[in-house]
């Protein structure tokens, strides 16, 4: 197998990359720093591309700030388009197959049935406008690329939700969490075991894909699960959004469809509430 070259490396999904190649001793996987693989910047994407040749490209930079992007759409732009398209043109001209993560957030939720890979986009937040337009720029310069949506990334990695409710928790006696916002919850190293299960299997069933831990919740049932599993004794209040107010809109329902990545390229999916014990169990330790 060729290389394979991962941008945003040193973020949450970058890590579990890491840490799941570790584990499967994967090699000619290069975990590129920022420096040598800054997407924004045309001239070393291209230096980095000549030394690698990759086969593969994992594109996890972005913007990932919900509530920042709607104060500086600019940057989340770049990121999360234009970079996109930086990426695509050097995988073009290398002949690289591109794996590129995009959200839940590309849906407006208003419908309270899985959401597949052709139902319609209409995102109601900056970010989920970029991450569409990133999206949408591959498919202009490739052929050969995977796009995996997914959701509610959590991880023992980075920022994400659960790391929050494990703070808040052990200041806080009591928090308010929305219930009445629903999708799945997805631990990274289960989307990342996926995306190396793809390159390894040099799968050319390319497209677009739906991929989160199976099941669903709210955040609120979601806070409740993670004090649960962890033994803490806070007491999570449920609010509806109108009462917890944020910058940026979200998906009431954004529950993603995976019966495509399972059918056609036969990955298997755990559930979100066995898989935050195991991310719990390596947190609490
Ligand atoms: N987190 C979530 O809940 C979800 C995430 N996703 C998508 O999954 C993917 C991975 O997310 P996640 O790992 O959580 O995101 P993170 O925010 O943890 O990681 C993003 C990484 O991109 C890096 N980065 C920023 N600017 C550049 C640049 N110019 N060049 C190279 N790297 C850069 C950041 O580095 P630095 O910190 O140094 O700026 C950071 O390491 C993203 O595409 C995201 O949109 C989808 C659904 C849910
Ligand atoms: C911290 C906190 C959040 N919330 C709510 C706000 C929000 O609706 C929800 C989640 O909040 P967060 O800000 O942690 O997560 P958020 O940044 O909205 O998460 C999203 O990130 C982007 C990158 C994605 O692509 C999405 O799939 C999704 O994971 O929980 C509470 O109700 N109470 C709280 O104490």
């Amino acid at each position: 197998m060729g290389n394979t070259i991962v941008f945003g490396a040193a973020g949450q999904l970058g890590q579990c990359l890491q840490a799941v190649a570790q584990e499967r001793n994967l090699t000619n996987i290069y975990f590129l720093p920022k420096a040598q693989a800054n997407v924004l910047n045309k001239a070393v994407l291209h230096e980095t591309f000549a030394q690698y040749r990759p086969a593969y490209c994992i594109n996890c930079a972005a913007y990932t700030a919900v509530d920042k992007a709607e104060d500086e759409p600019e940057i989340a732009y770049q990121l999360n388009r234009d970079a996109v398209e930086n990426l695509s043109q050097l995988c073009r001209e290398f002949n690289t197959t591109v794996v590129h993560v995009s959200t839940d957030f590309v849906f407006a939720g208003t419908s309270y049935v899985p959401l597949s890979e052709t139902d319609s986009t209409e995102p109601i937040n900056i970010y989920g406008q970029t991450k569409l337009a990133g999206e949408n720029v591959i498919p202009q310069y490739l052929t050969n690329y995977f796009i995996l949506r997914t959701s509610w990334l959590y991880s023992e990695f980075g920022n994400n939700f659960v790391k929050t409710m494990l703070r808040f928790g052990k200041e806080r006696p009591e928090l308010r969490i929305i219930w009445d916002q629903v999708g799945t919850p997805t631990y990274a190293m289960d989307l990342a075991a996926c995306i190396l299960t793809i390159i390894q299997r040099q799968s050319q069933h390319y497209g677009l894909y739906h991929y989160s831990n199976e099941g669903l919740t709210s955040w609120y049932d979601f806070a409740k699960s993670i004090f649960e599993l962890s033994q803490m004794p806070v007491t999570a209040i449920p609010v509806r959004t109108a009462e917890y107010v944020t910058k940026a809109v979200r998906p009431p329902y954004s529950v993603m469809d995976k019966a495509k990545i399972k059918n056609q390229l036969q990955i298997e999916i755990p559930y979100w509430r066995d898989s935050l014990a195991q991310c719990l169990r390596k947190l609490n330790n």
